[in-house]
């Protein structure tokens, strides 16, 4: 008997752990987490000293539950299309993991508790930016973008370049010059990023009749595309530098990665080969990650070195 109780206890402890596993993929968490981070240093270089911690503590929790509720709500709309590619046939509303009524009630509480803990705890300019980020990506981009143009991820891409803007209204309550370089470099750095992935899946998507641009208009063209947009990130990516806003540490990274970001789309272009591709987008999200890392290092140095 005991040890029925001990097994019912273990089945349902899994049972638990598998719903809340459900609910973290139905938020895209890795992509939340870089767009997160993003905010952050949005926030860290809006201040030349520490960020006032509740700026810090609600706005970053305001932005990632409203980036978790947006790609909860993208799932939800494109579950049809989810279920035809591989890539993304193991989602929880398309395994059926969880339901239309869950997630939406999921979304909702989420993208709420989000709007008021920025409405509330950090400044109105905050939580309505956030909100048509919200809006712009899980509405505009999902619904109507996605399937109507090969400028899909170009427009799209607005909305996952705007968390360090949010980040700087956060602490600010502005938006400045040197918060739109940041949204600048996101911007730029989207289409190499999504096109990279998009050349490996191609086949996928014409499948799903998505117009992505691989499908509408050839490899050839799309790696062209990639080397365009990755020397536009090359130079965009100096214009921390430029602005004054950062110092040589990080102008000296941003040659660095985004040279090398650049051998990748080269080579893409005048040697491809299979598995190419696939390494170009996975080193796109190292790049994002290290070159935000580098702003944030930058500038701290003067700070801890007291210069
Ligand atoms: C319109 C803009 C964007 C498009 C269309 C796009 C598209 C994609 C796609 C299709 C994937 C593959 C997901 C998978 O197969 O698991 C992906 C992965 C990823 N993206 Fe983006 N992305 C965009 C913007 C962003 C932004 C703004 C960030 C972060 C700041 C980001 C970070 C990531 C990360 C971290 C992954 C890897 C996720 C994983 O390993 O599960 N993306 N992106
Ligand atoms: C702060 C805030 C509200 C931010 C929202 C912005 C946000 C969540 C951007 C994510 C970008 C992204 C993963 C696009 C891919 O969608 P897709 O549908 O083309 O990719 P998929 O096929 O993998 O679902």
């Amino acid at each position: 008997m005991s040890s029925g109780t001990g097994s019912g206890v273990a089945v349902a402890r899994s049972a638990i752990s598998q719903r809340l596993n459900d609910y973290y993929e139905l938020c895209k968490p890795r992509v939340v987490l870089l767009i997160v981070f993003t905010a952050m240093v949005g926030m860290f270089l809006a201040t030349p000293g520490m960020v006032p911690i509740d700026a810090l503590l609600f706005g970053t929790l305001g932005i990632g539950l409203m980036a978790a509720s947006a790609a909860a709500v993208n799932q939800m709309l494109d579950r049809k299309a989810d279920g035809r590619m591989a890539r993304t046939r193991g989602r929880p509303l398309v395994t059926g993991h969880l339901d239309m009524g869950q997630s939406v009630r999921f979304a909702l509480a989420i993208g709420v508790a989000g709007m008021l803990v920025l409405l509330f705890m950090v400044n109105a300019l905050t939580a309505w930016l956030t909100l048509v980020t919200l809006i712009g990506y899980a509405g505009v981009y999902t619904v109507y973008l996605k399937r109507a143009t090969p400028q899909n991820i170009v427009i799209g891409g607005a909305a996952g370049a705007a968390p360090p803007v949010l980040g700087w209204a956060a602490v600010t309550g502005t938006v400045d010059a040197d918060a739109l370089i940041l949204f600048l470099i996101i911007f730029i750095w989207t289409p190499p990023h999504f096109w990279a992935l998009a050349i490996e899946r191609h086949r996928e998507y014409a499948e799903v009749d998505i117009p992505m641009l691989p499908v509408t208009h050839g490899l050839e063209y799309t790696r062209t595309q990639v080397l365009l947009y990755t020397v536009l990130l090359f130079l965009v990516s100096l214009l921390p530098f430029a602005s004054g806003m950062s110092g040589p540490l990080y102008l000296v990274s941003a040659i660095g990665l985004s040279g090398w970001f650049l051998v990748y789309a080269v080579r893409l272009k005048y040697w491809p080969k299979p598995g190419l591709a696939m390494r170009t987008f996975g080193y796109s999200i190292l790049y994002l990650m290290a070159i935000f890392t580098a702003l944030l290092v930058d500038h701290y140095v003067p700070v801890v070195f007291g210069s």
